[in-house]
């Protein structure tokens, strides 16, 4: 495996000059915040100074603003597995969480449990419970062991809620088998793709998948604070009733009517205003996705991953660093992820040395894998300079060990 030859054969390599990648720096973190599109801040300066600056108000019905939730929730859903009216893009994927909880409870009436795995990202554990208070307990919110998650379905679960490609190893999990699992028990499947889309092939229809959410920052490289969206297919859109009832989300939210009344499809879960230069910014980065074959990402994702876990046997001999990850490339998202005692003051070494990756807590280093970005040459450099911080002892200074805010 010869960097510089994976390197001139990969057909995906002219994707890297579309963004802006800072010099001297190898960027491995695309799994938490992707890098800039070229095209993005040309796009929000027309945005601001024309649609905004120019024609103000008026942009809402000529420069397409109102209809951007749904018009960039399409092109989501064709890297998803989804229809046209299956996806809209707004909130955060907090929120979209919530939404999606408490429309599979209304769908699924007389059931009260969701279930989902310890470890899972806590926000999406955290607004299960927050639910459960809310409603005084009549939800219930239940955490089992991943390996115990199917076993555990029974009929009293309304939904289960699950991230594909877990944060912090990478795991992915069978969308269509535990779908189906869910269904033989007459549970509802609510999946997170925020560590899903854009990196792997994603096909919620084809596993019969009732709900999902994700993040626009990540792999599909929308920026800071973009954007997340929600998935609701198609068969449960006139059932499933949008616990934040918003405006946006009615019939007719023009008419301003005292009385709430659903939009009949996807639209009826927005809440409030889109917010449009983060759409637009979303866009941007959606649009340049779709430009590339996801079969062709998926190759690069696994041949990434297999020379940065060759290249590491020899340091996890030497130095003390265990897979975190499954070994087995099929079964990875686009991350590899390593334990090691000293995981925090490593990375920051590694980060001050160029190489940014990122620590998840305890003991996790964790390094995104971004195939229309990260080049075959960039993982071996990285892998040589985490070699010398570890044969210098050069992650062992104070400033290293000093934990801010975001890690
Ligand atoms: C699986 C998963 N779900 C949800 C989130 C967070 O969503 P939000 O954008 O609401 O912070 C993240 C990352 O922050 C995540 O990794
Ligand atoms: N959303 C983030 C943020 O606002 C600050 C720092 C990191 C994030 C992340 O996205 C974390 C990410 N979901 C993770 O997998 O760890």
């Amino acid at each position: 495996m010869d960097p510089a030859a994976l390197d001139a054969a990969d057909p995906l390599r002219c994707f890297r000059e579309r963004f802006a990648l800072p010099e001297g720096k190898m960027y491995l973190d695309g799994n938490s915040l992707g890098c800039l599109p070229r095209e993005t801040p040309q796009k929000l300066a027309n945005l601001v100074d024309r649609e905004w600056g120019e024609n103000l108000i008026g942009s809402w019905n000529d420069a397409g603003w109102v209809s951007a939730p749904e018009r960039v929730g399409a092109k989501i859903a064709r890297l998803v597995g989804a229809a046209d009216g299956e996806v809209v893009a707004c909130d955060s994927t907090s929120v979209n969480v919530f939404k999606a909880l408490c429309a599979a409870l209304s769908v699924n009436q007389g059931r009260s449990t969701i279930l989902s795995e310890r470890g899972n990202f806590p926000t999406d554990v955290y607004m299960m419970q927050g639910l459960e208070t809310l409603t005084g307990g009549r939800v219930r919110s239940r955490l089992v062991d991943p390996e115990e998650v199917i076993g555990a379905i029974d009929e009293d679960t309304a939904a289960i809620l699950l991230t594909q490609v877990h944060y912090r190893t990478g795991r992915i999990r069978d969308m269509a088998t535990t779908t189906a699992a869910a269904h033989a028990k007459g549970a509802l499947a609510i999946w997170d793709l925020s560590h899903s889309a854009g990196a792997i092939p994603v096909d919620l229809n084809a596993a019969r998948a009732d709900f999902a959410v994700g993040c626009g920052y990540k792999f599909l490289n929308g920026g800071p604070g973009a954007p997340g969206y929600i998935f609701v297919a198609e068969r449960h859109q006139a059932d499933a009733i949008p616990a934040l009832s918003g405006w946006f989300g009615h019939a007719r939210p023009f008419d301003f009517e005292d009385r709430y009344e659903p939009a009949p499809g996807i639209t009826r879960f927005l809440a409030g205003t889109p917010p449009i230069l983060g759409l637009a910014a979303l866009e941007v980065g959606v649009d340049l996705m779709l430009e590339a074959d996801m079969a062709e990402v998926r190759a690069k994702s696994i041949a990434m991953g297999s020379l940065f876990t060759a290249l590491m046997e020899p340091l996890c001999a030497a130095h003390g660093f265990a897979l975190a990850s499954p070994s087995d490339p099929n079964q990875r998202g686009s991350q590899v992820s390593y334990s090691h005692p000293n995981a925090y003051p490593i990375v920051q070494a590694l980060i001050a040395r160029g190489v940014v990756g990122d620590f998840r807590a305890p003991d996790v280093l964790r390094f995104g894998l971004t195939p229309l970005y990260t080049s075959f040459a960039e993982i071996a450099s990285a892998v040589d300079i985490l070699r010398a911080v570890m044969d210098e002892g050069a992650w062992d200074r104070s400033e290293f060990h000093e934990r801010s805010a975001v890690t």
